[in-house]
């Protein structure tokens, strides 16, 4: 798991030479559950680095996001839905959020046009209140999912939830606005070098990356109170030569942790069907991601209350985010 260390980040890159005036720094998204920050946060560097799904609170991991441009470097830094803990798990994330908000350049604040603001946002603007020294943009997201007259009705309630650096209505769906998000989130970044080489889209090691893919794939269709209980580990990732066709391929081992063996017979389905379905909709994300030809091995163990119990949290990379 990646411990968070934006000082160290910033150490500028050897570039030979950058545009005078250019801008480089980081940025997170921050909201409460399912409002879209890791769609928007996809849409804005164009390639899908973090997962997102219709459960709320899929995001754990902090994935970071590069949009490149002429003049700019915006490098984003997903964290999961502020939320009051419930959990060991959800105390450790909500840390982890504090501590983003404080060190990065940009906050982008997300409320969904959608929907009535909440106690939920009403909290999170109260949080953001107190980072007087970030400026924070608010974001009013999945604009394409009600008309002109709703987006304004949001635009006016969230000028009123705070003080913003400016408010922005945008969807990651239909694209509506997303370069003037970047520009928005650009305009707040201070003068410095590129931080990062130009074609990288995230820094994030490719098995974390996989591994979100696969528990992606596991969160299609099942209840409610699973997603929050799968926890998928990449134990091995070998290249070989794929001999029939001539070429390399990567044979990958993970493993998928629940908490109970009634979550684990979910998980696999009638006769392995649903597990088999996970594996072939993972591969083709995978195979997408690393460009080469892909053989996924799937296995589903119990780890009993991992979400609560701090040494497997540990063992399931999440010791380091605290
Ligand atoms: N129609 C529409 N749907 C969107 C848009 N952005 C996100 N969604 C959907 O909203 C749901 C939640 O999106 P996420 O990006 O996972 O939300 P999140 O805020 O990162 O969620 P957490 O990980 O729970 O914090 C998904 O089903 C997305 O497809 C948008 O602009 N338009």
């Amino acid at each position: 798991m990646d411990d968070l260390d934006l000082e160290k980040l910033r150490t500028p890159l050897e570039m030979p030479s950058y545009p005078e005036g250019f801008r480089s720094g980081f940025a997170c998204f921050v909201g409460r559950p399912n409002v879209g920050k890791s769609t928007l946060m996809n849409a804005l560097v164009g390639q899908k680095v973090a997962i997102t799904s219709t459960q709320p609170q899929t995001t754990r991991r902090t994935v970071r996001g590069i949009v490149h441009r002429e003049d700019s470097q915006l490098i984003i830094v997903d964290t999961p839905g502020l939320h009051k803990p419930r959990t060991l798990l959800g105390e450790r994330l909500d840390s982890l959020v504090r501590s983003t908000l404080v060190e990065v350049d940009v906050i982008g604040f997300c409320v969904p046009a959608d929907e009535p603001i909440g106690r939920g946002d009403t909290y999170i603007a109260r949080e953001l209140a107190a980072q007087r020294d970030t400026p924070v943009v608010a974001f009013v997201t999945k604009t394409d999912r009600t008309d002109k007259a709703g987006v304004a009705r949001q635009l006016v309630a969230v000028e009123q939830l705070g003080e913003w650096a400016d408010v922005v209505p945008v969807s990651a769906e239909s694209g509506f606005q997303v370069d003037t998000a970047t520009d928005v989130l650009c305009g707040h970044l201070p003068e410095g070098p590129p931080l990062y080489p130009g074609g990288d889209l995230t820094d994030e090691p490719e098995e974390m990356l996989v591994a979100e893919l696969v528990r992606e794939a596991s969160l299609e269709g099942v209840r409610d109170e699973l997603p929050h209980s799968i926890a998928v580990v990449v134990e091995e990732m070998l290249p070989r030569e794929d001999t029939r066709a001539g070429r390399e391929m990567i044979d990958i081992y993970a493993s998928l942790y629940v908490e109970r063996p009634s979550q684990k017979a979910i998980v696999i389905g009638a006769k392995g069907a649903r597990l088999r379905e996970v594996g072939s909709v993972a591969r083709r994300h995978i195979e997408a991601l690393l460009g080469t030809r892909v053989f996924l091995d799937l296995r589903v163990r119990v780890a009993k209350d991992w979400q609560r119990d701090p040494k497997q949290l540990r063992r399931l990379g999440f010791d380091q985010q605290t």
